[in-house]
């Protein structure tokens, strides 16, 4: 497993870890849903957890939650163990979206609130804060069977906000909304963070995911397979990088033969440029050849490995 490496975002994550897990496994039978899970996620991080279908997210969460069993191993939830008698007292600051919430087409938004306000025994005048937090409170009075699938998604996060959780498991929170939604959502996330709130967030979204949590793991079948920041999975990997020079094609020779003692991986002539691919630490040498050729080169650009190139080395 790759190194679990610092969180870039150190202002915000404070160093008191909010979940620990501890060779944490669940088997159904033969099927070994989680096989042996080693985590730590430090108070007011925002964590990423990505993988297949069937990797063994929501059943990490599940135990996280306290809502199954756990097979072998343990997990800690702001130092109370999760099946421990404390922590009955540590669930309450626990907020929880589930992947599919079941919400009551006749009730109205407000409504729904209250129900689950009472479940949760937090005062209702809660309801119409956390509606306006995501955005719903014009829709307060109508029913849910008249809710978009993003309003409703939106309301089913609005119940994990209720209680001002410390701690707020996400399972693929963006499913069904709009880009505006998804950039409005993560706001919220941002607002919540700086409020110290910690939060493990699913999501099969992994362009979505890369540029917005602290750090993230990489599951599949069953295991972490790597966690980190997504910059310090990228050099773990060691995937090229990637480079987009654009030059007159009359040009396109120079900057052939101006790379040509580097070692990079592959140069290719498109239409209006070249692309040219090379290992990590040969970047700043690329890029020195390359100011060599002066007005030659019109412009330039990097691109790092996606999350996507680095899940697929990982997770496969
Ligand atoms: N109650 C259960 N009984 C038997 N097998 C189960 C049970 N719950 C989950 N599994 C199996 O455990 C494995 C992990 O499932 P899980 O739902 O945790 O994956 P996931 O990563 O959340 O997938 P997805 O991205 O599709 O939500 C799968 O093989 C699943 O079939």
């Amino acid at each position: 497993m790759a190194d679990t490496s610092p969180a870039p975002n150190e202002a915000h994550a404070g160093t008191a870890p909010m979940v620990v897990a501890r060779s944490v496994r669940k088997h159904y039978g033969a099927i070994h849903a989680v096989d042996g899970i080693d985590l730590d996620i430090r108070q007011g991080e925002l964590f990423g957890l990505i993988g297949h279908n069937g990797a063994g997210k929501s059943t990490l969460f599940k135990m996280m939650l306290g809502l199954i069993p756990i097979t072998s191993g343990e997990i800690r939830i702001d130092g109370a163990a999760v099946h421990g008698a404390d922590f009955r007292a540590v669930r309450r600051s626990v907020g929880y979206l589930p992947e599919n919430v079941v919400l009551y087409d006749n009730l109205t938004g407000l409504e729904t609130l209250h129900f689950f306000a009472r479940l949760k025994r937090v005062p209702p005048q809660q309801a119409m804060a956390v509606l306006e937090r995501v955005g719903l409170a014009h829709a307060a009075k109508r029913r849910v069977r008249e809710y978009s699938k993003g309003m409703r998604q939106r309301l089913g996060f609005a119940q994990a906000l209720l209680g001002t959780p410390r701690i707020l498991f996400l399972d693929e929170p963006t499913t069904g909304l709009d880009p505006e939604a998804i950039r409005g959502f993560y706001a919220i996330l941002r607002q919540l963070r700086s409020e110290g709130v910690t939060m493990v967030i699913t999501s099969h979204i992994l362009a979505e995911i890369q540029e917005r949590v602290d750090r993230l793991a990489i599951m599949s079948a069953g295991r972490i397979q790597a966690c980190g920041t997504v910059q310090a999975l990228r050099e773990a990997m060691d995937l090229p990088l990637s480079f987009t020079v654009r030059v007159a094609p009359e040009d396109f020779a120079t900057v052939r033969a101006a790379l040509g003692h580097l070692p990079v991986s592959s140069i290719e002539a498109g239409e209006t440029h070249v692309t040219v691919q090379c290992r990590r630490d040969a970047k700043m040498a690329v890029i020195d050849a390359l100011a060599r050729l002066d007005d030659r080169v019109l412009d330039l650009a990097i691109h790092e490995p996606s999350l996507e190139d680095v899940f697929f080395g990982f997770a496969d």
